[in-house]
């Protein structure tokens, strides 16, 4: 078949300069509609078909074109960093803080997005809050890390201060909007200052930000960026109960960071349900003199009585300590994952 549309359209090189002309022509602009996160490969494939005069049959040349596209995507996307949206969540302050304002920051509804962009590898990086010192544990990530395959390559402490923003005035409002941890780590000032108002979870606190531009009787607890980009007042800052709040936030990745030489590794482990083995476990990290920084239990989704622990020590795994540690700890276990090693931060703002 395709030497029939060869002899038709006059010759080999020329259908080959010109299939090189329309595959260059393609690629750049697959380059330019890279830029949209949502970009849809089968229209590009479909594109190429369209266009196709030979001298291969549209079934091949949508295999090709299938194929550089997925490569320009994976190229294109190498870069990207992503995080709970939109715009000017404490997430995006943080992945500002580590990756600067000139990366390729990539807003995304929910943190299980996060995991499965960087689990696909259509982002490089991912942003996910861990553990706030007010809060506890964020529950959306721990449960992310339990059923995903992605490594921890840094942590970003980031001291955050949440305002309540609003676009009428105070005695106005009638309801508070935030995701619930930002609701949490505000509870005594709202009971205290806003006993009658009602409080309403939502995704992220810019989406409450976002939500409340448009109703005065709304207010929302965000960040004060939140407030230029969304047109409110600040109506009262520094809000959040405990005036050392911090969130720690996790940078996760497909592959583990190198040694820097002050480095924590985390893990998750099941032990076996049965007297003493928590203790047992516990006393690998006393026995190797390995000082833990984190210990949270969180109860294995729908299994009735199985917990995973999520622990946190100094040091990096591929240390000659750390190496002997986990390894008594696999003994022990019934499931072991090196979540991974990163370098240790002090918090930041
Ligand atoms: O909603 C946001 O702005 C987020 O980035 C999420 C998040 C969190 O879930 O912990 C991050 C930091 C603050 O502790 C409050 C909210």
């Amino acid at each position: 078949m395709a030497k029939k549309k060869t002899a038709r359209t006059g010759g080999p090189k020329r259908e080959i300069d010109k299939l090189d002309r329309e595959i260059l022509k393609l690629i750049n602009e697959r380059a330019e509609l890279a830029s949209d996160a949502r970009t849809d490969l089968s229209a590009v494939v479909q594109k190429a078909m369209e266009r196709n005069r030979g001298p291969l049959d549209g079934e091949a040349i949508g295999a090709v074109f299938r194929e550089i596209s997925a490569a320009c995507q994976s190229l294109s996307h190498a870069e990207r960093i992503a995080y709970l949206g939109p715009e000017h969540t404490f997430s995006h302050i943080a992945a500002i803080e580590q990756f600067g304002v000139a990366a390729d920051l990539v807003p995304v509804a929910t943190i299980a997005a996060v995991f499965e962009e960087v689990e696909q590898g259509t982002a490089a990086y991912g942003i996910v809050p861990l553990e706030n010192s007010t809060d506890g544990r964020v529950s959306d990530t721990l449960e992310c890390f339990a059923r995903s395959q992605v490594s921890i390559c840094g942590e970003l402490p980031l001291v955050i201060h949440h305002c309540l923003l609003g676009s009428g005035s105070r005695a106005e409002v009638r309801r508070v909007e935030s995701k619930p941890q930002a609701l949490s780590q505000c509870r005594n000032w709202l009971a205290k200052h806003l006993p009658g108002a009602e409080c309403h979870p939502v995704a992220s606190t810019a989406d409450a930000a976002r939500k409340a531009a448009s109703d005065p009787s709304v207010a929302a607890i965000a960040s004060a960026q939140a407030a230029k980009a969304y047109g409110l007042e600040v109506l009262v800052p520094n809000i959040e109960d405990n005036k050392d709040n911090v969130t720690r936030f996790a940078v996760i990745a497909r592959e583990m960071a190198g040694k820097s030489g002050n480095d924590k590794t985390a893990l998750m482990l099941e032990i076996n349900h049965e007297p003493g083995a928590l203790a047992d476990a516990m006393g690998v990290f006393k026995r190797n003199r390995l000082n833990m920084t984190w210990i949270e239990s969180f109860p294995v989704a729908g299994s009735r009585g199985r917990y995973l622990f999520f622990i946190e020590f100094v040091g990096h795994a591929t240390e000659a300590r750390s190496k002997k540690a986990l390894l008594a700890l696999e003994k022990k276990a019934q499931q072991l994952v090196v979540l991974g090693s990163y370098a240790h931060r002090e918090p930041i703002g």
